[in-house]
């Protein structure tokens, strides 16, 4: 989690690969009318919202009861964001990625073809209210060195380490992220 532009997509991605693990984007999954508004520069409010984490709620259910392991990228700004995602959803590990104004407003500027717009991250600082319960990163570290710091962090056995630190120094280009299409009615199983 964090405001856009803290790294989300890209520290998963590395996460996931080398983890093994399966990558989703939440910007993956919000609906074409909150791309529209955010591309317009218009920062989206609760109730754009509620549908989409709705629908990320559903992919992380369905992806548990599959017995996946994955990572999920996701803004989930506020507590009550990040409660709708796991409250019915145990077993979830929150990442924060956080950063400074500056530093994050740079990598919005220097970032090309995203359609989000950097003048939007007042608001993302905004809304945002930090977790009580979750691993913090600072993002003045390196991807690679994030990922480290992370997998140290959830899995302590040392032989395991090992060989994901190799998996790190040898990470693909770019891994591809997986897009699951959720059937209509999907999410309508009572919560
Ligand atoms: N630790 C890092 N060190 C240097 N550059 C980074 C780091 N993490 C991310 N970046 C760069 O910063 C930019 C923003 O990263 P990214 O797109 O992953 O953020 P995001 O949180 O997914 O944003 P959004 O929510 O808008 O999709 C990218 O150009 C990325 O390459
Ligand atoms: O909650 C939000 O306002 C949104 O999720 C944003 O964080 C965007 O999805 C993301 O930044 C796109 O780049």
């Amino acid at each position: 989690m964090g405001v856009a532009g803290s790294g989300k997509t890209t520290v998963g991605r590395a996460l996931a690969a080398a983890l093994g693990w399966e990558f989703y984007d939440g910007d993956d999954y919000h609906p074409p009318e909150n791309i529209a508004k955010m591309a317009a520069g218009i920062p989206l409010r609760d109730a754009d919202r509620y549908p989409w984490l709705e629908t990320l709620r559903c992919l992380i259910a369905s992806r548990l009861r599959d017995g996946r392991s994955f990572v999920l990228a996701c803004s989930a700004l506020k507590a009550e964001y990040r409660d709708v995602l796991l409250k019915d959803n145990p077993g979830g590990q929150l990442i924060y990625l956080k950063g400074d104004y500056a530093l994050i407003r740079d990598r919005l500027l220097r970032r090309s073809g995203h359609y989000m717009k950097p003048e939007l991250l007042d608001s993302q600082l905004e809304a945002l209210e930090e977790p009580d319960h979750a691993f913090t990163v600072d993002i003045r570290l390196t991807v690679d060195e994030i990922v480290r710091r992370i997998i140290t962090v959830f899995f302590k056995n040392p032989d395991e380490s090992v060989q994901i630190e190799r998996k790190i120094e040898f990470l693909p280009e770019s891994v591809s992220s997986q897009k699951i299409m959720l059937p209509n009615g999907y999410c309508s199983a009572k919560r």
